[in-house]
């Protein structure tokens, strides 16, 4: 991403859903000048509308969507890196007798968009080599936090390949869609998904990971 100056030519945009979050890695990039970090709430509405804002304003050539999120046991550990190949609506659909049917199977759209799979893997080989647990696979946006057994197990089982879950992804992803802009999503996983214990929840440490994360950020975007 440098011209034959070795100057930077693309801009790169960071959403997180809350200030902990873009505090965390503000320490990591420090002041990257062609790197924005943007706060816009928690949820994909948010999301949504306030990527599409960002956009509006200015170019940029990469989305990342930034955060901590629920790991789906025996995927992705607490204190785990989880990088999309793809962000996955998970509750956009319908409810049947017969089971969940997503958009793609009501005929009214999409519930997927993919990643950049080159920079996800390029990110993780980077965060192979600095010892750190990384994961690559499907991250599901819900607008509901996971928080029992049942639906915990549902999701296991409709979605094998899940590995994370959060709240931003598909808005951020959608927005940046409608613009052109390749996106990515990263999360650090905070706590297991399952009954509902925002005790259990290792933030800390998760931050902490996120901040591993973006350490190496001008590695993978060179
Ligand atoms: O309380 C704090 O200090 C604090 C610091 C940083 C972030 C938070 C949040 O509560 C962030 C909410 C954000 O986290 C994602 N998330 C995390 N775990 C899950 C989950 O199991 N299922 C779904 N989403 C999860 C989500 O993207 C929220 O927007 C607090």
């Amino acid at each position: 991403m440098t011209n034959e100056k070795g100057n930077h030519e693309k801009r790169v945009l960071i959403m997180v859903s809350v200030e902990a979050e873009r505090e965390i890695i503000k320490q990591a990039i420090e002041d990257i000048p062609y790197i924005d970090i943007e706060v816009m709430g928690v949820g994909p509405a948010n999301a949504a509308a306030n990527t599409t804002k960002k956009l509006i304003k200015s170019k940029y050539d990469l989305v990342i969507n930034a955060g901590i999120a629920g790991g789906f046991q025996g995927r992705a550990d607490i204190g785990s890196i989880v990088i999309a190949t793809e962000i996955q609506a998970a509750d956009l659909g319908s409810e049947s007798p017969e089971g969940f049917l997503k958009l793609e199977e009501l005929g009214l759209g999409q519930s997927k968009i993919m990643s950049e799979v080159e920079i996800a893997k390029k990110w993780a080989a980077h965060l192979e080599k600095h010892s750190l647990p990384v994961h690559i696979g499907p991250i599901l946006t819900l607008n509901t936090v996971t928080g029992t057994e049942a639906t915990t197990y549902a999701l296991k089982e409709r979605l094998p390949e899940a590995k994370a879950e959060a709240m931003e992804g598909f808005g951020v992803a959608t927005a940046a869609k409608l613009f052109n802009v390749p996106v990515i999503e990263i999360r650090a996983i905070s706590n297991i998904i399952g009954p509902r214990n925002k005790d259990a929840w290792k933030i800390k440490e998760a931050l902490n990971q996120l901040k591993n994360a973006f350490a190496v950020i001008e590695e993978v975007l060179s």
